[in-house]
């Protein structure tokens, strides 16, 4: 059995994690942290994992994550860098939700996360674990920086376009909507029901710290340099993150066989029939993007859509899915879930 360690388990992407991890036949969970809930039981946070978690949280400190072959971190950014070099020395396997390794350009991140990065050389190593670009990598990887949600959505709807050549890199365009769990679990004024369940508003248009990560994958895929808009949105339901995409075409393809010979064999990546319009409800809960591509009017401009459960592909499930490569297991391994429909 692999020892696996959850810290910030009392927050959005900790308990879905838990939810994975409880129902995973080759892990057993052996701490999960809260500094501010320790000695609760875990199913009495959340009855939702009663019968299926039997620990009790414990402090970071009490949590002897060293004892752990893979350490999860669903902390605020900023946490994971203090702790991995130690983690790591101690032959554990670090994967961290937040963005603490993602960014390669220690300049940038520190840019756009206002903070001194305590672990350089680690984000050196790091892979940055999308399984459907890097999956040799990541069996290897001592340190998996996942995916953001937006990063998530935006780079697999973009990916067989950019890879290809065939639209103009210049001027991509990422349109993305996200559920209100994307914010997490801490209170916070503008995702009080009252603030945000009957609205809608777009927000970091002028910059939001998801774009160098975006643009950072992308211009990997591409080989050069890409020209990104990123434009998020806040929209009023729990789950879900719905990405509109759009980019000039250079070349003429045909996109659905494109789209369909990218992912084939991808058990996390559905290309619906041509002419679909994803719903995020049909991934709810699922580890599952599912894409349609477009070409309105037979025009030059493609149209992608991709949708995903920001706290599993976009989260949780991405990290377990990374879990699964890096200790060989069967990759859909705790992942067989079929979305919860309506
Ligand atoms: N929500 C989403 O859709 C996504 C989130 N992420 C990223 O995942 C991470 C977690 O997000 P989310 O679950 O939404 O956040 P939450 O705010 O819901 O939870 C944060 C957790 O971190 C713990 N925590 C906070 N500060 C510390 C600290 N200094 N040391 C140890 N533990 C701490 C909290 O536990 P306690 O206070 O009990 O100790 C809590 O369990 C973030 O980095 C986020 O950016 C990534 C993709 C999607
Ligand atoms: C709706 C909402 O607020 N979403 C968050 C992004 C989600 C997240 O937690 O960011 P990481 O993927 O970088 O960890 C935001 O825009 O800040």
């Amino acid at each position: 059995m692999i020892k696996v360690g959850v810290v910030g388990g009392t927050g959005y992407t900790g308990v879905e994690l838990l939810r994975l991890l409880s129902r995973h036949p080759q892990v057993e969970l052996v701490a999960i942290t809260s500094r501010g809930e320790a000695g609760m039981a875990v199913s009495d946070m959340f009855p939702s994992l009663r019968g299926r978690v039997g620990l009790k949280f414990v402090t970071p400190q009490d949590a002897a994550l060293d004892k752990c072959d893979a350490v999860f971190f669903a902390t605020p950014n900023g946490i994971a860098m203090q702790q991995a070099a130690g983690l790591v020395a101690a032959g554990v396997r670090v994967i961290d939700l937040a963005a603490d390794f993602r960014i390669s350009d220690i300049a940038e991140w520190e840019k756009w996360y206002g903070m001194t990065h305590a672990a350089p050389d680690l984000v050196a190593e790091a892979v940055y674990g999308l399984p459907e670009t890097s999956r040799e990598q990541i069996r290897t990887a001592r340190v998996l920086a996942n995916p953001g949600c937006y990063p998530t959505s935006v780079q697999l709807g973009f990916l067989p376009l950019v890879e290809a050549g065939v639209v103009d890199l210049a001027h991509l365009i990422a349109d993305a909507k996200s559920g209100v769990s994307g914010a997490g679990r801490k209170a916070e004024v503008p995702t009080l029901f009252s603030e945000s369940a009957d609205s809608f508003k777009a927000y970091g248009v002028s910059g939001h710290r998801h774009l160098p990560e975006i643009r950072q994958g992308l211009t990997r895929f591409a080989g050069q340099p890409v020209g990104l808009t990123f434009v998020p949105h806040l929209t009023p339901m729990i789950r879900g993150i719905h990405a509109t995409l759009y980019a000039r075409l250079t070349k003429d393809v045909d996109l659905q066989a494109l789209y369909e010979q990218r992912f084939a064999g991808e058990p996390f990546v559905d290309v619906m029939p041509q002419g679909s319009h994803p719903e995020t409800r049909s991934v709810r809960a699922s580890n599952m993007c599912r894409i349609a591509v477009h070409r309105p009017q037979g025009g030059d401009t493609v149209v992608v859509l991709s949708v995903i459960d920001n706290l599993v592909k976009g989260a949780a499930g991405q990290a377990v899915q990374n879990l699964n490569i890096m200790f060989g297991i069967e990759e859909s391994t705790a992942l067989d879930i079929v979305p919860v429909s309506p």
